[in-house]
C-alpha cells in the first residue's frame, strides 16, 4: 500500500485536489521512480527519461494484449493494444495522436507504438524492419537542434494496414 502511494497516482484524474501543482508533482514523484507513463483518463502522458529504461519487450506487449485496459500500469502498449483491439474486433480505423515539444519523445513513442502493433499482428521480423526503416529515414531527415540532438526535420506519417483492411496510424 505504502509502495503504491510512493509511486504516485497512475491516473491523474484521480488526484485530489487536481491542480497544475498536484499534477506536476505526481509526474515528478513517478519520474523519480522511473515510472514515465501516467494516464489522464484515456490519454497517456509520457515523460522523456533521456536514458534507456527496461520498459519494452514482446512479452510485455503480449501481457497488455491479453488484459483489458487499465488492468496493468499506464503504458504506450496499453494505448496501442486498445487501438489494435478496435481494429481487429470492430474493423474500425484507429489513430494514435502523439504531441509534445521538440525532444519530448514523440518519435520514440511512435516507434514503440509501431513495434507493439507489429508484435500484436504477429508479423515476424516486422518490429525489426520498422526500427531499421526508422533509422534509415532519420539518417537522411534528422539534425541536431538546441532542443534535441536527433530532431526530426521531416514529416513522418506511418500508416499500418492490417489484414482487416483498416489503417493503423
Ligand atoms: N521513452 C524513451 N526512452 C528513452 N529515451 C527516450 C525516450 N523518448 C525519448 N528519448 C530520448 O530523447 C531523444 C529525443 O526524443 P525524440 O527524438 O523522440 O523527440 P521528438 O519529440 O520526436 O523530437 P523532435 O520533435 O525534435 O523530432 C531521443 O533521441 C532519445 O535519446
Amino acid at each position: 500500500m505504502a509502495d503504491a502511494e510512493a509511486a504516485g497516482q497512475a491516473d491523474a484524474v484521480l488526484l485530489a485536489p487536481l491542480s497544475e501543482d498536484t499534477f506536476l508533482h505526481n509526474l515528478h514523484v513517478r519520474y523519480k521512480r522511473d515510472i514515465i507513463y501516467t494516464y489522464v483518463g484515456n490519454a497517456l502522458v509520457s515523460v522523456n527519461p533521456c536514458r534507456a529504461l527496461p520498459l519494452y519487450s514482446a512479452e510485455l506487449v503480449r501481457a497488455y494484449l491479453a488484459r483489458p485496459p487499465y488492468q496493468l500500469p499506464p503504458h504506450l502498449y496499453a494505448i496501442t493494444a486498445t487501438a489494435y483491439r478496435w481494429v481487429r474486433d470492430r474493423n474500425e480505423t484507429q489513430c494514435i495522436v502523439i504531441t509534445g515539444e521538440s525532444g519530448a519523445g514523440k518519435t520514440e513513442a511512435a516507434r514503440v507504438c509501431l513495434q507493439c502493433a507489429a508484435v500484436a499482428g504477429e508479423e515476424r521480423g516486422a518490429a525489426g524492419a520498422l526500427t531499421a526503416a526508422g533509422t534509415l529515414l532519420e539518417a537522411f531527415g534528422n539534425a541536431a537542434t538546441a532542443l534535441n540532438h536527433n530532431a526530426s526535420r521531416f514529416v513522418l506519417f506511418p500508416t499500418r494496414h492490417t489484414p482487416h483492411s483498416t489503417a493503423y496510424v
